[in-house]
């Protein structure tokens, strides 16, 4: 086995926890992050006196050190079952636990193209009211790496190109992401993301890899679903 190919297999870890197990899990999880994900937009928003924040602050360092009393040893991961339900949820986008992605859901209506809706709060602010553009370029690169992967193979962003083309406010917005192109190894995606029923503020285009360590055609069950970024 390539060195590379070892190196990301092994950040696939086949957990053999039963899918209904998985999903309860995930549920509990999700509802955390959303909670801390609310804590996080009420920092940034609160204006109660210095002496409220550190009691607040005490409060939350004993929530930390509760939740710290059983841990992974590192980062999530992506892990996989042996019935084809894998789960991630450390990605900076899509994560279920992970409070500081976005709460993006992802849909994919058929093969080489999806989208999400989203409303994006004050944590994910750039210029005053708008959305960072880094954050728009994170939502991308994630939308637009499923849609070339399909989930069925491992693709990797190579080239990310953007055009912001208007200042996207935060609130409600929609991404778009298809296939425009594939040769060999190499997938273009075409993306956006704006207000909905608007002109888009960002438009991309991307260049996705299939490594020259990885198989080209479609992989077997346990890394296809699996190969979330
Ligand atoms: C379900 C999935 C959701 C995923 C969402 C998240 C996506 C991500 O964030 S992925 C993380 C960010 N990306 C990375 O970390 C990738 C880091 N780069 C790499 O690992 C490697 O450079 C990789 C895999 C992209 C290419 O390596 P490798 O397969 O060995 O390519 P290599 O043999 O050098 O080149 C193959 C061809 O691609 C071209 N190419 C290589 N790298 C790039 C690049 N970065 N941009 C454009 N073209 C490139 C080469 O020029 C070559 O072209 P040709 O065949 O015409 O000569």
């Amino acid at each position: 086995m390539h060195d590379n190919l070892g190196m990301t297999m092994g950040m696939f870890i086949h957990d053999e926890v039963p899918t209904d197990e998985v999903e309860r899990r995930e549920k509990a999880v999700s509802a955390l992050a959303d909670s801390v994900r609310d804590l996080v937009d009420a920092t940034i928003r609160t204006t109660v006196a210095d002496d409220e924040l550190a009691a607040v602050r005490a409060e939350v360092d004993g929530l930390v050190a509760r939740l710290r009393t059983a841990q992974l040893p590192g980062p999530a991961g992506v892990r996989y079952n042996s019935e084809g339900r894998s789960w991630n949820w450390g990605n900076a986008v899509v994560g279920r636990g992970n409070a500081v992605a976005p709460p993006v859901d992802i849909v994919h209506d058929g093969f080489g193209s999806a989208y999400a809706e989203m409303t994006l709060g004050a944590a994910y602010e750039g210029p005053p009211g708008m959305v960072h553009g880094g954050v728009s370029a994170l939502m991308l690169d994630q939308i637009m790496g499923e849609t070339a992967s399909g989930f069925r193979r491992l693709t990797m962003t190579g080239t990310l190109t953007l055009r912001y083309r208007r200042p996207l406010p935060l609130g409600p917005v929609r991404m778009e992401a298809r296939i425009a192109h594939e040769e060999g190894r190499k997938i273009t995606v075409e993306a956006q993301i704006g207000v909905r029923g608007e002109d888009a503020a960002v438009e991309a285009t991307g260049l996705f890899l299939i490594p020259s360590w990885a198989p080209l055609a479609e992989t077997e069950q346990g890394w296809s679903r699996s190969a979330e970024g």
